[in-house]
């Protein structure tokens, strides 16, 4: 059977996807999260034509020579508006944000003052009309559109939304996420691990990975390599309403390869497995009713380079983002031989120098290497059949942190 190319398997994969229901949160919880309907406000701010700063409320004819000395007639706080007039001759000591008093038209500053003893302020400067006053409305008035469905929350966009009074936020709910590693060899980190055996590691990057596009993870656990163990715990995903369920190993061919059985038996219509890609090459996905099943090949690299390439996309668009992968032009550091069939992630360390960008690949790119993945901050992408290229060619590359 022939490989299929990598971005018809990500279109694959993607097809369809779309934000699921929102849900209603308290604005303290709705940091990072998604619009799902537009925000309009349901107040104006401000209120009223407020102060912008501190000092006093004049009539500008009163300070059009000075110095010139002038009544305080009372006094208006932030929160308690001065209920009288003012009229010519006059002043109310003002702070930033009260109310303007009605009669006065500007503010003096404080700093262009001087206290007098018997209740007397002296102006020593001029100032015009309407300065240092924050006409009503001035940010918004009720009903205005203030934040787009889609928009992701923000400090900007939640304290507006606050002070549009809106106590709960409508959200796009996270997608949940399942993930079930698999496998007789593997047992959980702290473990004591016989001499044949290992530590899964697969589950933490990938949740990871998930997390930073908003999904929600619910870590299932290991299950060993019997098909009514990754049975039990499929129906545990499906039964949790995930929306992706991902298993880690068992993709491939080997005696101890259940993972396509199982989900066909489990009722999930394959769409592929097996795709031109290195690494992730026994890359599986199915549907089994809305949730979509991936199955992730085990060899951690692969998972991890599997996982940023088309678990992120999905989760992301699953949970209304805008996901754009990280792609950027670069030069080759050292040269790279001729490709085979399969598109290549190659782990690189990619630096800005000062003729641009360059990207170096490690030299050994066995997909059981954490080590080199967790130092690369790039993935040179090579296509199928690429040539040799020196070093100093022209690459693509995917930045990954
Ligand atoms: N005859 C063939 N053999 C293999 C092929 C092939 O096309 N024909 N493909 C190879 C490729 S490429 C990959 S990738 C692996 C993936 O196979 P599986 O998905 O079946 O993975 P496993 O065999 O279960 O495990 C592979 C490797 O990874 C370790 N592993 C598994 N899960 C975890 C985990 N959660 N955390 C850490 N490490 C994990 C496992 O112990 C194995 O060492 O197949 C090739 N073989
Ligand atoms: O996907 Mo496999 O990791 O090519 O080795």
């Amino acid at each position: 059977m022939a490989l299929l190319p990598v971005t018809d398997a990500l279109q694959r994969l993607l097809d369809g996807a779309g934000p699921g229901n929102g849900e209603s949160v308290p604005l303290a919880e709705a940091a990072g999260r998604v619009l799902a309907e537009p925000v309009r406000a349901l107040r104006t701010q401000p209120p009223f034509d407020a102060s912008a700063m501190d000092g006093y409320a004049v009539h500008s004819a009163d300070v059009a020579n000075v110095p010139a000395t002038l009544n305080v007639i009372g006094e208006a706080p932030a929160g308690r508006r001065f209920a009288g007039k003012v009229e010519p001759h006059q002043a109310v000591r003002i702070f930033t944000g009260a109310p303007m008093p009605d009669g006065a038209d500007t503010i003096v500053i404080q700093e262009n003052t001087r206290k007098h003893e018997g209740g007397t302020v002296e102006v020593t400067e001029t100032v015009d009309a309407g300065r240092h006053i924050r006409r009503k409305g001035l940010d918004f008035s009720t009903g205005d559109l203030l934040l787009e469905k889609g928009r992701v929350l923000d400090a900007g966009a939640l304290s507006l939304a606050a002070a549009a009074n809106h106590p709960h936020l409508p959200v796009v709910k996270k997608p949940l996420l399942a993930i079930i590693a698999t496998g007789d060899e593997l047992l959980p980190p702290g473990s004591e691990p016989g001499p044949d055996q290992i530590i899964a590691s697969n589950s933490y990057g990938v949740a990871a990975i998930a997390e930073s596009v908003g999904a929600r993870v619910l870590d299932l656990g290991i299950a060993p390599d019997r098909k009514e163990a990754i049975s039990a715990l499929i129906k545990r995903a499906v039964e949790a309403g995930a929306d992706v369920i991902v298993t880690l190993g068992g993709a491939s061919v080997g005696d101890h390869d259940f993972i396509h059985d199982v989900l066909t038996e489990e009722g999930v219509t394959l769409d592929f497995w097996k795709i031109a890609m290195r690494p992730g090459k026994p890359l599986m996905f199915g549907r089994l009713g809305h949730t979509r099943c991936i199955g992730l090949p085990g060899n951690p690299v692969a998972s991890l380079v599997c996982s940023h390439l088309f678990l992120k996309p999905l989760l992301a668009r699953l949970g209304g983002r805008h996901h754009v992968p990280d792609i950027h032009e670069a030069f080759l550091g050292t040269a790279m031989q001729a490709n085979d069939l399969r598109q290549d992630y190659v782990r690189a360390v990619l630096r800005d120098d000062d003729t641009g960008l360059v990207a170096t690949p490690f030299e050994i790119q066995d997909s059981s290497m954490l080590r080199t993945f967790t130092e690369a901050n790039a993935l040179i992408i090579r296509e199928p059949f690429a040539p040799a290229a020196e070093a100093g060619a022209p690459c693509t590359v995917l930045k990954i942190r």
